[in-house]
């Protein structure tokens, strides 16, 4: 099987990635069901990586819907370490303005039915998730975006994403709740995947694109899917831009992640004891550790 150690994964609006050449589509199975859609390796600008659309190509998949730990452990099985993720948000922030890029670095849960943990049946690990971004990989996204001078779009190197369960946008009152919690922009879908992916020892940073000031702005409509798709399409076109510049970087100076050991002192219980088809089951995940 071909293998990839870049992996990204396209949110709303960058469902493939134009510049990728010599493209092969790869279905993989997984213990926790299918991805999203077929995974698509290729060829970016002379390296090898690996794309995956988080809603499917057609965009089919509501945020609660889509099989993250499948999407997870499928770039795990082709050999990614590093995951970058593009994101569609809402801002949070009047200075953090539509078409504008945001690099979280923190991350708060507002989700309620998502499955974020590939443990459980027998085997019992807690990953430290503090700084649930990758920092290192974080920076490099952050070099790429500064080294593009894009046109219309500040950098925001930091800021709190919150991930809601959605799909209704938030209230007002929650809305304004975040602000008060001082976080920067809102999505439905990063927090699920950062942690799948601090379990199965993948680096993950988050390009967080602005389409919107959710429904918090005194002087902005509140948001709607026609306000975001407005705004999706130029961001696709910057998004691939950045991810391309950042798969450059990364492949020259690839480096070793915090992510890359996470699982190290975050398992409790005695592997030797543990049930034999949990075993088997996450074997891709502890084959270092068993
Ligand atoms: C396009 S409206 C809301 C939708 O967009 C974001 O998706 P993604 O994070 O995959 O870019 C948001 O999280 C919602 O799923
Ligand atoms: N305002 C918003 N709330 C949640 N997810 C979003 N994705 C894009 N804009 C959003």
């Amino acid at each position: 099987m071909k293998t990839a150690k870049i992996g990204i994964i396209g949110g709303s609006g960058l469902y493939k990635m134009e510049a990728l050449k010599d493209v092969e589509e790869i279905e993989v199975s997984t213990p926790f069901g299918s991805p999203s859609d077929n995974l698509i390796m290729g060829n970016l600008a002379g390296n090898s990586v690996v794309f995956l659309a988080r809603h499917g190509r057609n965009h089919t998949l509501l945020p609660s819907e889509v099989p993250y730990r499948a999407n997870i452990y499928a770039m795990k099985k082709l050999g990614v370490k590093y995951i970058i993720s593009a994101s569609a948000v809402g801002s949070l922030k009047a200075e953090a303005k539509p078409l504008d890029m945001v690099v979280p670095d923190q991350f708060i849960d507002r989700t309620k039915n998502r499955i974020s943990t590939f443990f459980g049946e027998g085997i019992v690990a807690h990953i430290a998730f503090a700084d649930p971004v990758c920092h290192q990989l974080a920076q490099v996204l952050i070099d790429a975006i500064a080294s593009l001078n894009l046109t219309d779009v500040t950098l925001h190197k930091s800021g709190t994403y919150v991930c809601m369960e959605g799909p209704a946008f938030s209230t007002k009152a929650e809305s304004h709740l975040y602000r008060s919690w001082d976080a920067t922009v809102i999505g439905m879908t990063n927090l699920p995947e950062a942690k799948l992916a601090r379990e199965a020892e993948i680096a993950y940073a988050t390009l967080a694109l602005v389409t919107d000031y959710d429904c918090w702005h005194p002087d902005h409509d509140s948001v709607t899917v026609d306000m975001i798709i407005a705004n999706l399409h130029r961001n696709a076109t910057n998004a691939q831009k950045v991810i391309q510049e950042t798969v450059k970087r990364l492949s020259d100076r690839p480096f070793v992640s915090d992510a890359h050991s996470a699982l190290k002192y975050a398992i409790l219980t005695q592997l030797d004891k543990a049930p034999q088809a949990t075993k088997q089951k996450l074997e891709l995940l502890l084959q270092k550790y068993l």
